[in-house]
């Protein structure tokens, strides 16, 4: 078996693998990074950006079913397949962008399975390779329940590479995946189902947001069922009848479930490395190292309380990369992160919660925006609430509104940069947009 030696080892091509390998290869180091299914991970392959173009349909859908009798004539409908393939010709282009831009930047990469042999060395299938230090980005899967009938259910990747929307769908989970891909597919005309465990949708966030957004969703006709989850499913004249635990039985088309994700670092012999891990997550410390100290672990599959996102596998990337380098010996700083659903409307928020701001005595805004002007040509109903400390710096915010994706950058930028509320007028926005409406909130 060929044997190679790297200063750095990467195991997983995902944003947190990728932002890691980069940042590497510029400070000197000779970095070698190995995926085993598709380059660039989950997010460009099957989980952020194929979501994103199926919500371009969406989007326009939202705006023209919004305007309806008040300018507009007539409704469009998705095509489905037409729209799975432009989808499929994104997804198609990342595996030759993501070789490419490792080429260009003489990134050593490998196509295989890695596995620790012991603790600097990895094998893939017909290679052992050997680095100083190693980095361990390797995500997360989807969880998998054992009801019986269990494995009948469809997971979010399938949902993103559905050939057909069935009329009838149920999604399991009340999360972002849940939430997200329920609202595409009532968008896309099935009938949709909903059933989560929790007496609520989406736990993490402002649940007075939260209350009015359940509230659209169920106008629109999705049918939510809290308090509960699925004990049983079995195949019948070509559907599937579920039963719930409160009892209700029911036929549907498809079953998509989405209730969290576990770690992928039990299929990595983590043990061999003296890594210790926890439901496939690798415990870390403050600066991201494993049990074992030569070896790191970020992105998704690194065992702390983050939110598992994108940009926070991204900076976690490029702060060990920059750490292995000699760049910093600090213990890793997190800046604000904002995280958004992307329903209609989107929730986002950012900083501290209003929960947690009005336990501290803080004074929390809430602004109801439906009628300025940004929002009132669209008929979104924005509800935005910002927390303000003593001093009267922004220290968090959460938003319902179509256009939160954006705003909440705004709130971002607001927090890092230490902005009280009457310092966001600093910059002048062009007028009307949401920058404007922005630096103009009360
Ligand atoms: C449906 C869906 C929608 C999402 N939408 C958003 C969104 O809108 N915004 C957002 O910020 N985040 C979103 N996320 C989360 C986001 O995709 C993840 O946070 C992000 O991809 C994590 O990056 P990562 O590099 O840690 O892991 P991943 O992107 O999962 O990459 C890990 C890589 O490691 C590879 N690998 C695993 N084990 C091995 C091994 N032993 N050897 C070699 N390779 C291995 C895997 O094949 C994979 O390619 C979404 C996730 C899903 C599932
Ligand atoms: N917009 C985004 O940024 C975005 C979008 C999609 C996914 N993601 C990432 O992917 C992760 C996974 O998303 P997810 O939606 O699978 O997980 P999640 O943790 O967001 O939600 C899981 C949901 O399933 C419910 N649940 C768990 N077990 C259940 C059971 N047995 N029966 C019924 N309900 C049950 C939970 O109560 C919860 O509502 C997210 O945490 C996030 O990191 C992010």
């Amino acid at each position: 078996m060929e044997q190679a030696n790297f200063d750095i080892g990467i195991i997983g091509s995902g944003p947190a693998g990728l932002a890691a390998a980069f940042e590497a290869q510029q400070l000197g180091q000779k970095v070698v990074i190995i995926e085993e299914y598709m380059w660039g991970g989950t997010c460009p392959n099957y989980g952020c950006d194929p979501k994103k173009i199926l919500l371009s349909a969406v989007e326009i859908l939202h705006r023209e079913q919004a305007l309806q009798n008040k300018g507009l004539v007539g409704s469009s409908r998705i095509n489905w397949p037409e729209l799975m393939a432009i989808k499929q010709e994104y997804v198609d282009a990342v595996k030759p962008r993501k070789i490419k831009g490792l080429e260009q930047a003489t990134i050593e990469h490998i196509y295989g399975h890695a596995q620790f042999i012991n603790r600097n060395t990895i094998t893939t299938e017909n290679q052992k390779i050997q680095a100083t230090n190693w980095i361990i980005a390797t995500g997360q899967r989807p969880r998998q329940l054992d009801f019986p009938g269990a494995d009948l259910m469809l997971d979010s990747e399938d949902f993103l590479n559905l050939a057909e929307m069935p009329q009838d769908i149920t999604f399991l989970g009340g999360g972002y995946i849940g939430v997200e891909f329920a609202n595409i597919s009532h968008f896309a005309d099935a009938n949709v189902h909903l059933i989560t465990q929790g007496n609520h949708l989406l736990s993490d966030f402002d649940q007075l947001l939260v209350g009015k957004f359940e509230q659209e969703m169920i106008h629109n006709g999705v049918d939510i069922t809290f308090n509960a989850t699925i004990v049983e499913i079995k195949k019948y004249e070509g559907q599937y009848l579920i039963r719930l635990s409160n009892g209700t039985t029911y036929l549907t088309d498809l079953v998509i479930s989405a209730v969290g994700r576990v770690g992928n670092a039990d299929k990595i012999h983590a043990e061999n490395a003296g890594i210790e891990i926890r439901d496939g997550h690798i415990l870390v410390d403050q600066y991201l190292r494993s049990t074992n100290p030569d070896i790191y672990a970020i992105g998704d599959v690194a065992d702390n309380d983050v939110p598992k996102l994108v940009p926070v596998g991204n900076y976690e990337g490029r702060y060990v990369a920059r750490r292995l380098s000699d760049q910093t010996s600090e213990a890793l700083q997190y800046p604000t992160m904002p995280q958004v659903v992307f329903g209609t409307p989107r929730i986002a928020q950012t900083g501290l919660s209003m929960k947690d701001a009005q336990k501290q005595g803080f004074v929390v805004k809430d602004l109801e925006l439906g009628k300025v002007i940004t929002f009132f040509r669209y008929h979104d109903d924005a509800h935005i609430r910002v927390a303000l400390n003593q001093t009267g710096q922004i220290v968090g915010a959460s938003i319902l509104a179509f256009e939160a994706e954006e705003l909440i950058n705004y709130f971002v930028t607001a927090i890092n940069t230490k902005r009280t509320f009457e310092e966001t007028q600093a910059n002048l926005y062009a007028y009307p947009s949401l920058g404007s409406e922005f630096a103009e909130f009360y």
